[in-house]
């Protein structure tokens, strides 16, 4: 059957747009794991920010807003960081270094979700988590990637604000104003990414000592770098008290986040006293199941027992 001049047409628009790329690589860029548990914490921020269930249409406003300037903040990073991703092993296969994905077009698209996504959120929710997220996405996509990834070894630390951020997205989203509940669900975020990273720093020595990225493990050792895995990982479990002694969660979340610190706690003693060669990485992986698991534990909690 001949091709219509539209489909022809349409195709010719796209393949223009796209280039020698295909949807995988635009997908790839916006490091959809990750975003996906951000949007979790921000889904959980957005629910504990309201007695009963949150309107359907403001919440599914907020959580595209903010996936699509999330995506949009993971972008950017990928083609700032082409030239060191190009030389490290575990970065070496994404699309910018493979050719598949040019500057030019991932900095377009980069782009257009942003203002995409700052306009959701500007129209269809508040101008206030308009402007958080826009400058959570400045913090990762400027601030970290381009000065403090390269600059300090703390660099996680304070960069790790701006990837804590979903939860108070979520919650500005449904009420307009930041509540101090909503910051201890950003606290409990930020004290736990740096275990989480340096985890994977360790695994991942070498690659950031090639590129002079000052990790931890590549300026202070990794014996140094287990040890504040394990201080971080003590703290997170104090942090992840807060929200029950300041009763904004109950008895089942204290019960669940205390047994998933206390797992935290055995992989980062484990890799402190005990290490075998894989532990690095499951502690790495552990981080990821242990924030998810956390985050739905106190959605389960806000609606059992609030
Ligand atoms: C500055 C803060 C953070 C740093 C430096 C960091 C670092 C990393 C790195 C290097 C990876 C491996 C990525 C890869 O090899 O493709 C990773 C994976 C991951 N991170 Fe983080 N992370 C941070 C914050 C977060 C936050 C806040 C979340 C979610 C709330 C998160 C969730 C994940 C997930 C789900 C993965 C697995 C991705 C995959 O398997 O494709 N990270 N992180
Ligand atoms: C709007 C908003 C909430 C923005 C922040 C969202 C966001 C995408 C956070 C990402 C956290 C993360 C995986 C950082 C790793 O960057 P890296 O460059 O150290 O990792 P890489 O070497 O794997 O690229």
């Amino acid at each position: 059957m001949s091709k219509t001049m539209t489909q022809v047409s349409s195709r010719g628009v796209l393949s223009a747009l796209m280039g020698d790329a295909g949807w995988r690589d635009y997908y790839q860029v916006t490091k959809p794991k990750v975003v996906m548990l951000l949007l979790l914490t921000a889904l959980v921020g957005a629910c504990l920010a309201v007695n009963g269930l949150p309107s359907a249409g403001l919440l599914l406003a907020a959580m595209i807003g903010i996936g699509l300037m999330s995506s949009g903040a993971a972008a950017y990073n990928h083609l700032l960081d082409r030239e060191i991703d190009a030389r490290m092993m575990r970065t070496r296969g994404r699309p910018l270094v493979r050719g598949q994905l040019t500057a030019m077009r991932c900095f377009s698209f980069a782009t257009l979700i942003s203002v995409l996504g700052f306009a959701v959120l500007a129209l269809w929710v508040n101008m206030l988590t308009a402007w958080l997220t826009a400058v959570s996405l400045v913090g990762y996509a400027l601030i970290y990637t381009l000065y403090l990834k390269r600059a300090t070894p703390q660099n996680i630390v304070i960069g790790g604000l701006a990837g804590a951020a979903p939860p108070l997205l979520g919650w500005t989203a449904m009420t307009g104003n930041v509540d101090p509940h909503s910051l201890l669900l950003v606290l409990i975020v930020f004290t736990w990414t740096p275990p989480h990273f340096w985890a994977l720093a360790i695994h991942r020595r070498d690659d950031y000592a090639k590129v002079n990225m000052p990790m931890l493990p590549v300026t202070h050792g990794v014996a140094f770098t287990k040890t504040c895995i394990l201080l971080y990982t003590v703290l997170l479990g104090l942090v992840c008290l807060l929200p029950y002694l300041t009763g904004m969660s109950h008895e089942l979340y204290l019960l669940g986040s205390s047994l998933l610190n206390g797992a935290f706690l055995y992989y980062a003693w484990r890799l402190k006293f005990k290490a075998n060669s894989g532990d690095a990485m499951a502690t790495f992986k552990f981080s990821i199941v242990h924030l998810m698991l956390l985050f739905i534990i106190l959605l389960t909690d806000h609606y059992l027992l609030a």
